[in-house]
């Protein structure tokens, strides 16, 4: 495994760099979006997939991909049920991680900020634009163990006659915005001197500060 591990060629994509030390925006944010558009030109399949990481009460991490819905000049927005495992997590403690890879374009984002509830009507406006199979297989969130697969097809396609039409929203369905106090940009360099910056702020709304940091 070790020697074929090793094989495995990095960063074999890259291209000339588009980022300078010239090129750094004020508002880092909405750099992430223009990031994953570039990521989805490159060709990176799902790049506006973002694993998160959230906290339990006694401090154990745990982190899983999830979509960004949208991203403005403050915050990128997900959502998930707010009774799964971290939605309950984010509920005691809101400060989560978050992390893109796109090895088409050789970049890499870290976002560190606080998940906020962005409230019933904001979560049925997300919820009704997931298309159907979406917005069903969001009513088989269960808490416990699924006794089988079948339990769960069975149970889909009860859901599908119970809403022939209209499929309601779950009222644990939660969009989230994932404001950011820190985002380091990652881009690889064909010569290994690959480039970072890092933006700080002391809290959401607070001013932008960043500085580069050594490969
Ligand atoms: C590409 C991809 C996109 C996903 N998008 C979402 C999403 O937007 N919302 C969501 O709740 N789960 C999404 N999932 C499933 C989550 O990764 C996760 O398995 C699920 O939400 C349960 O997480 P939890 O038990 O940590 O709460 C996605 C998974 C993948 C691989």
């Amino acid at each position: 495994m070790r020697d074929r591990l090793r094989s495995i060629p990095v960063f074999a994509n890259v291209a000339a760099t588009a980022f300078t030390d010239t090129n750094l925006p004020e508002n880092p944010v909405p750099r992430v979006g223009e990031w994953i558009l570039s990521a989805e030109a490159a060709g990176q399949a799902e790049p506006h997939a973002m694993s998160i990481c959230t906290v339990s009460a006694d401090g154990v991490p745990s982190s899983r991909v999830l979509l960004v819905k949208d991203i403005d000049e403050d915050a990128l927005y997900f959502a998930t049920p707010a009774d799964s495992r971290k939605g309950l997590e984010i509920a005691a403690c809101p400060r989560v991680a978050a992390h893109f890879h796109w090895p088409a374009a050789g970049r890499q984002v870290r976002l560190v900020g606080v998940a906020v509830d962005q409230g019933r009507a904001a979560s049925e406006g997300d919820f009704a634009e997931r298309g159907r199979e979406s917005r069903l297989s969001a009513h088989l969130h269960r808490p416990g163990p699924l006794p089988s697969r079948r339990a769960a097809l069975d149970e889909f396609e009860r859901l599908g006659e119970l809403h022939p039409d209209e499929v309601p929203c779950p009222p644990s369905w939660t969009l989230y915005a994932l404001a950011p106090t820190e985002i380091e940009f990652w881009e690889a360099s064909t010569d290994r001197v690959h480039h970072r910056v890092v933006y700080r702020r002391d809290a959401a709304g607070a001013p932008w500060h960043h500085e580069l940091l050594w490969p």
